[in-house]
């Protein structure tokens, strides 16, 4: 079968352990049934590679049921999925994944995360251990985390010499965190963003947004993707719209320049909820 050739090609960063990974993503939390099956199924057609699930968006099933019927080699594409707190330990993370790939129907994840660090349970570096024998044993491509802090991060390395590929964190104008992007470009550890668009709402209608998006020629979503790539970190926006996805994806053939980074980054006033890493815990 002949792939679909999508309009937009994505270029992609090399991560530590040296796969190639996606500049941006397809976020598909609350996208499940046959609405989420349709949606994820048109953000392939338009061009995206990399969806990220998880094991609490319950829509591994829906994830599969696409990638084995969208035509694209399985090469091609980029499975992210996420450990859920309930399953934090050497041998419950590696049951876990066993149970994602079955859902998924996949030989392989192409990186894996655990998804909140619940420190008050601090069985975080087991699990850690359990994703570095699943890459030893080829289920997983590449390996890391989800909203670890600095100290947790270093925390990993020095218990088990392995640095995380990724560390998926909310990220936005809102909230652009730079400390921890210098940190995380310090340790070579790749940044995704997620909730890039802050759930769109008032980041969208921001001025200083607004403003920089005519002088490009195009809209207010397009500016803070394309923010987020200027800062080296790869957003998973999450839209069920196709021609929304499509947009969202449109982030390459313009640039921003520093002063329109920092005039982006200025926009900081904090989380959109109160998900602490240190005191919000997930199962
Ligand atoms: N690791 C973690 O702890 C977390 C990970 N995530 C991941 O990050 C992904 C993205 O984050 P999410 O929280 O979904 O939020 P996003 O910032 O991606 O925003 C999604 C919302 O924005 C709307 N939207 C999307 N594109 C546009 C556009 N161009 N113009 C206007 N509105 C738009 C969508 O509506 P519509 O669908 O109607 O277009 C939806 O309501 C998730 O889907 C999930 O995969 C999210 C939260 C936590
Ligand atoms: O979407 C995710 O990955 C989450 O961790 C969510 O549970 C997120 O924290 C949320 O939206 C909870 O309301």
């Amino acid at each position: 079968m002949s792939e679909p050739q999508p309009e937009i090609q994505v270029p992609e960063f090399i991560l530590n352990d040296g796969a190639p990974i996606p500049a941006i993503g397809l976020g598909t939390y609350n996208l499940r049934g046959e609405d989420g099956v349709e949606a994820i199924r048109a953000g392939l057609a338009n061009g995206y590679r990399l969806l990220d699930t998880a094991v609490n968006y319950e829509n591994e099933t829906e994830v599969g049921r696409v990638i084995a019927t969208c035509g694209i080699d399985r090469d091609e594409l980029f499975v992210t999925s996420k450990i859920p707190g309930r399953h934090h330990g050497f041998d419950e993370a590696i049951a876990s994944t066993e149970e994602s790939l079955s859902r998924l129907d996949l030989a392989y994840l192409d990186l894996h995360l655990i998804h909140w660090p619940n420190p008050s349970v601090d069985r975080y570096v087991e699990t850690w251990r359990g994703l570095i024998e699943l890459r030893e044993r080829g289920l997983v491509r590449s390996i890391g985390v989800s909203n670890f802090t600095e100290p947790m991060l270093e925390r990993l390395v020095e218990e088990t010499g392995v640095t995380p590929a990724v560390n998926q964190v909310e990220l936005h104008p809102y909230f652009p965190q730079l400390e921890l992007l210098t940190f995380h470009r310090a340790m070579d550890i790749r940044t995704e963003s997620w909730s890039p668009l802050r759930r769109a709402g008032s980041l969208l209608s921001e001025p200083v947004i607004i403003e920089i998006a005519r002088d490009h020629g195009v809209v207010p979503a397009e500016v803070v993707l394309r923010w987020h790539h200027e800062l080296g970190a790869i957003p998973i926006p999450k839209s069920a719209d196709p021609a929304r996805q499509l947009l969202n994806l449109d982030i390459f053939d313009f640039s921003l320049t520093f002063a329109e980074v920092e005039a982006i980054s200025g926009l900081a006033r904090g989380r959109m909820k109160d998900r602490d890493p240190n005191t919000h815990e997930e199962m």
